[in-house]
């Protein structure tokens, strides 16, 4: 258990909890690109936690905008039967943490209310206890502050990695294959990776490129333009690359794909860095954007690349005219590849 509570500056521990979602749980690194308030309470019956979460309700009802999270965080098993599922709005959510591994990893002991709020790159820059009148001035505060930092995006833009004769011979061979519904990989209830589609989040349709020829070189121009450059920029070597795939995101099918991260489930977790290659300029929206840091969506040109950390937060705008594509490939190395194997080993002994 952390011995003080997580103070501003901190950055937020990233935990996987039993939640009030529909799917039963909720991990927490999902709650970056926006405020979160976390209230830590003994039980729904304590009474300053009483007060505090009315409070609260009051404020999450008011916001329509859905720019800060409020959840709660409790420690009374009991208060299972007095929180229901919530089926509707994302506003506001209960950890059952009876448990205690959130209040343990936030350095809270059980018994106290106490308030944490987690700005939208995931780090603290609030902690207090509660105390009577604390609530509103917390959220006062927190509902005032602009909805992002918008701070630079530590991402890479490198135009023209694939001349534009190459980009339509890529283009040419997505018309002429097959393609299908680009799933969603996450995980399920039992915490398993399971792969599902779900247009709302994710609308796109992939088609993976098998000619051996036009990889090798796809791969060629990755490795002579963008290789060096993450060698230079983040100082890592990658050596290996996999999901030769090509997108469609369609405006008319409302071309997207939601926030989320590249290398959290485990099948994912050898992934470095995510390429993302656009391979023609005449389409409206469908910008890649970082919701940890920015509010600005990146476009690169025909031909040009984004290439970022797997771990960022990161979505695709909806399509609002013509048609996205792009090839997307990932990066890693030998490194990566036994960090994961070992990540995923069951524990023996
Ligand atoms: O379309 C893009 O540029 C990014 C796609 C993406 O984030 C992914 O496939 O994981
Ligand atoms: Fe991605």
């Amino acid at each position: 258990m952390n011995v003080l509570p997580v103070a501003a500056g901190d950055p937020a521990p990233r935990f996987v909890q039993r939640c009030t979602t529909r799917w039963g749980h909720y991990s927490f690194d999902m709650a970056a690109g926006r405020y979160s308030i976390l209230f830590f309470f003994p039980s729904t019956l304590d009474p300053c936690a009483a007060r505090a979460l009315s409070v609260m309700r009051a404020r999450a009802a008011q916001q329509a905008d859905g720019a800060v999270v409020f959840f709660g965080v409790s420690a009374d098993s009991a208060d299972e039967t007095r929180i229901p599922v919530v089926t509707g709005g994302e506003s506001i959510r209960f950890f059952r943490d009876a448990d205690r591994r959130v209040h343990d990893l936030y350095g809270i002991g059980v018994g106290q209310c106490f308030w944490v709020v987690v700005d939208p790159m995931l780090r603290v820059c609030l902690s207090m206890p509660d105390a009577p009148g604390v609530a509103a001035r917390v959220l006062d505060h927190v509902m005032r502050l602009p909805p992002v930092q918008d701070g630079p995006v530590p991402a890479l833009m490198l135009p023209a990695v694939l001349e534009p004769a190459f980009c339509h011979v890529l283009m040419d061979y997505y018309h002429t294959h097959e393609s299908r519904p680009s799933a969603v990989l996450t995980r399920g209830a039992d915490g398993k990776p399971v792969n599902i589609i779900d247009s709302g989040f994710k609308s796109r349709r992939d088609c993976l490129l098998r000619d051996g020829d036009l990889v090798r070189q796809l791969q060629a121009r990755i490795i002579r333009r963008v290789v060096p450059e993450i060698t230079r920029v983040f100082q890592c070597t990658v050596t290996r690359m996999d999901r030769m795939v090509l997108g469609r995101y369609d405006a008319a099918e409302g071309g997207c794909f939601g926030p989320h991260r590249d290398n959290t489930v485990p099948g994912a977790a050898h992934r470095l860095f995510a390429i993302s290659i656009t391979l023609n300029d005449d389409y409206g929206g469908g910008e890649l954007s970082f919701p940890e840091f920015s509010s600005r969506g990146l476009r690169p040109p025909a031909g040009g690349a984004v290439v970022f950390s797997c771990a960022l937060l990161h979505a695709v705008r909806p399509v609002t005219q013509g048609v996205r594509y792009a090839c997307l490939p990932f990066a890693f190395n030998e490194a990566s590849m036994a960090a994961a194997r070992e990540a995923s080993a069951p524990l023996t002994g």
